[in-house]
């Protein structure tokens, strides 16, 4: 099976209703798809997220580093030498991980459509359903506790609630929430750097003090304070998450020596897409740090992707915020994983089990 072409489309999902953090607020999935096409008709499916206040990627950097320097390389390779193939992804150019993932994904996909069983077979096997969060955007207080009393009546058990607007606000806001669904769901929180250090401990001390149980806080300050990372790290009880602090394997390294976080959340999108995500998370498991697998504003296309790779690795990646699709007001797949709110399950079509894509625009190549 050797790739012939790659073809680009845009997808436009809206939202079910605003997605707000304290980065960003959007109101529909705009992300780019790959298909990988090869000389047997076998099609390969990726998507890369432009979540350009994260990565940096945006529409037009990721359709540019696939055209000009990443499928020049790949075509007439061999789906059989998939480390030949991650490896010329990776190397094409610095940086550009989610045109790098959308890549990685697609080409994933083939290579378990090449021996005819899914993706999460291949990676090592395991169970196949797996449970998400769902998050709760930043917005009134009020707003929050009915999403939040929303999302447990649908079934979430477990709820990520954004906060890093305003630390006096985001302490009464997580105090509502915990009042309002305490014994029916586990909290955790994603500041998305939107704290101070001495902030961070200050709100987390506050709440572990009001008896608020938290699961973790994630990213509570900027991306490269690793040094404020560490500092809060060593301050409270409750666990915390890196996420933007980290992005590929060499920085996860550089974390746990630094002991700057207590768990790491892997995203395709960050890591360039499945080959440093395994990366990563057998790193964690040697050091016995727990992972979460995380995505940005995607649909089930790239998510189902992290999907396979959550059940394969459930020995590490024991958490899941796969929560993408659920946020979308409909699914553009046909096939594929099934996202059945908080409950996840794989099929054992072979790759991903994407068999059509609804409403892409088509895009010139
Ligand atoms: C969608 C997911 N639950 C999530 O919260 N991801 C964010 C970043 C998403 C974005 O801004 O596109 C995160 O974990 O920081
Ligand atoms: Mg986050």
């Amino acid at each position: 099976m050797k790739i012939t072409e790659i073809r680009f489309g845009m997808i436009r999902v809206p939202l079910k209703t605003p997605f707000k953090t304290a980065l960003r607020t959007v109101d529909t999935v705009e992300d780019i798809v790959v298909s990988v096409h090869t000389d047997t008709g076998h099609v390969g499916y990726g998507e890369a997220a432009a979540t350009a206040v994260i990565t940096g990627d945006t529409h037009g950097s990721i359709i540019e580093a696939i055209r000009r320097y990443i499928a020049p390389r790949l075509v007439g390779q061999e789906i059989a030498d998939l480390n030949r193939i991650t490896q010329l992804i990776q190397t094409a150019l610095e940086k550009n991980t989610s045109a790098k993932a959308a890549v990685e994904i697609a080409i994933y996909d083939l290579w378990g459509q090449l021996y005819g069983a899914p993706l999460y077979q291949m990676l090592g096997g395991g169970d196949p359903v797996i449970t998400t969060d769902i998050t709760i955007s930043v917005d009134y207080i009020d707003k929050m506790v009915s999403d939040s009393l929303s999302a447990v009546d649908r079934g979430f058990e477990s709820l990520k609630i954004k906060v890093g607007k305003d630390i006096g606000v985001d302490i009464e806001r997580v105090k509502a929430i915990y009042a309002a669904v305490e014994g029916r769901a586990l909290l955790r929180l994603d500041a998305n750097q939107g704290w101070t250090a001495k902030q961070a401990v200050f709100a987390i001390r506050q709440l572990e003090d009001a008896g608020v149980r938290l699961e973790l806080v994630e990213q509570p300050v900027k991306a490269r304070d690793l040094d404020g990372m560490k500092y809060v790290t060593e301050r409270v009880n409750t666990p915390i998450m890196a996420d933007e602090s980290v992005f590929g394997p060499t920085e996860v390294i550089e974390l746990i020596r630094m002991r700057a976080a207590d768990i790491i959340n892997i995203k395709l999108m960050k890591t360039g897409g499945i080959s440093n995500a395994i990366r990563i998370a057998d790193i964690a498991a040697l050091y016995g740090i727990e992972c979460m697998i995380g995505c940005m504003i995607e649909t089930s296309i790239s998510v189902a992707a992290a999907v396979h790779v959550a059940v394969a690795k459930a020995n590490v990646i024991t958490k899941v915020d796969l929560d993408g699709p659920s946020l979308c007001a409909f699914n553009p797949v046909d096939g594929g994983v099934i996202f059945n709110e908080s409950e996840i399950s794989v099929t054992d079509a072979p790759g991903l089990g994407i068999r059509e894509i609804r409403g892409l625009e088509l895009l010139p190549g």
